[in-house]
């Protein structure tokens, strides 16, 4: 069903990566009525502000992309912050919903959801079927039990509420800093770093060997859209592209891109994380969607914001404004 477009749209957490690639998505697709709130007009933590903030602002569709977000380090380092964040984050937007009837909901989980020694590529009905990798678990349950929430709000009380579970994403508006980021922002910015020194040597973190999936923002953008008018059950849906790659093939793609003359190294002291997780996307290729770009084309093109954004002075995430100014 297509949603009219002067319906009441919240995204979230519209200031970060998958927030604002939604923003973006949303106003090309002549959305005009996009609500947003930053963080400091509204603590989605707290329910008596969300719930005051639903009853004056009664949006009709939400998607939920807010969170404690980051990569490995942040969520082996910050274990409290991952998992109450998120978990009351999930909480009192679902609950608020349900309170000012919000036609539909799209729950945004992640792929480290699945057990650690998942079967790959990782299907939905793979969920709580063994034990979480360990470098995440903290957020994983809190993503587990956003899951549940919407099963439970549309079990109880017939919400329209929905979840999709994205691989590991990347593009404009990612975060840059080098411990909080996930590992294709950290490496581009390590290459770039690298950039005019004499004998340019980027660390890697860990053995190079674990494998990862890595989809565009734009394109998850367009999935959530798609999900929201096309898709309507209990059960959670994996989005990705269903081809991975090994980070050093990752790191030596972003070298390539982004300086050449750049050698690699490996801190063997650094966690690898979870050996390999890609995702089983046949079911939402069947309801028919699949993403557009390809990693060498995504890279590129991210690189040429990252660098438009630096000479722009803009406000890259990771940086201080010293660095940039
Ligand atoms: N990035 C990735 O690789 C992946 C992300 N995901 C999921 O996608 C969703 C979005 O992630 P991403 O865009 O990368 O994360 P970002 O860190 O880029 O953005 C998170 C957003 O949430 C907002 N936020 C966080 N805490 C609060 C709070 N207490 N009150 C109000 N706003 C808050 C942030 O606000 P502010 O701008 O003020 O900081 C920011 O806008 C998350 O649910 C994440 O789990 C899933 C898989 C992979
Ligand atoms: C999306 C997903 O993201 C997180 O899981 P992750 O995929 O393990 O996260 P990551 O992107 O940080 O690392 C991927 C791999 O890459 C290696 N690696 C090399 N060099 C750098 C580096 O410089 N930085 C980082 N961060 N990693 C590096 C790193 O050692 C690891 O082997 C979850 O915690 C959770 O947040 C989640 O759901």
């Amino acid at each position: 069903m297509e949603i009219p477009r002067d319906s009441r749209v919240y995204v979230a957490g519209h200031r970060g990566l998958v927030g604002s690639a939604l923003v973006r998505k949303l106003e090309g697709e002549g959305f005009s009525n996009v609500l947003t709130a930053t963080r400091d007009e509204l603590d989605l933590r707290d329910q008596s502000e969300v719930s005051h903030w639903f009853k004056a602002n009664r949006p009709e569709y939400v998607f939920l992309v807010a969170g404690t977000v980051g990569g490995i380090m942040a969520n082996s380092t910050r274990p409290a912050e991952f998992i109450y964040d998120n978990m009351m984050i999930h909480g009192t937007v679902v609950h608020a919903a349900h309170e000012y009837d919000t036609s539909k909901l799209l729950y945004l989980g992640s792929s480290c959801i699945y057990p650690r020694a998942a079967e790959q590529p990782i299907s939905e009905d793979e969920l709580l079927t063994g034990p979480l990798e360990p470098t995440n678990e903290w957020y994983a349950v809190a993503k587990i039990a956003g899951i549940k929430l919407c099963q439970a709000y549309r079990r109880q009380y017939g919400r329209d509420f929905i979840s999709a579970m994205p691989t590991n994403l990347y593009g404009p508006g990612d975060n840059f800093d080098l411990v909080s980021s996930h590992v294709l922002p950290a490496l581009m910015r390590k290459f770039h770093d690298s950039i005019g020194e004499p004998d340019p040597e980027v660390v890697v973190w860990g053995t190079g060997s674990p494998l990862r999936e890595f989809l565009h923002v734009d394109d998850l953008a367009d999935a959530c859209l798609f999900l929201m008018e096309h898709y309507s059950a209990d059960e959670h849906i994996n989005v990705g592209t269903g081809v991975d790659l090994s980070i050093r093939e990752l790191a030596e793609k972003i070298r390539d891109v982004v300086n050449p003359d750049a050698r690699l190294t490996f801190d063997k002291t650094k966690p690898d994380g979870t050996p390999r997780k890609v995702l089983d996307v046949s079911k939402l290729n069947d309801l028919g969607w699949s993403p557009s770009y390809d990693l060498d084309a995504g890279v590129r093109s991210t690189y040429d914001w990252f660098l438009a954004s630096l000479a722009a002075h803009d406000d890259l995430r990771g940086f201080d404004a010293a660095e940039v100014a």
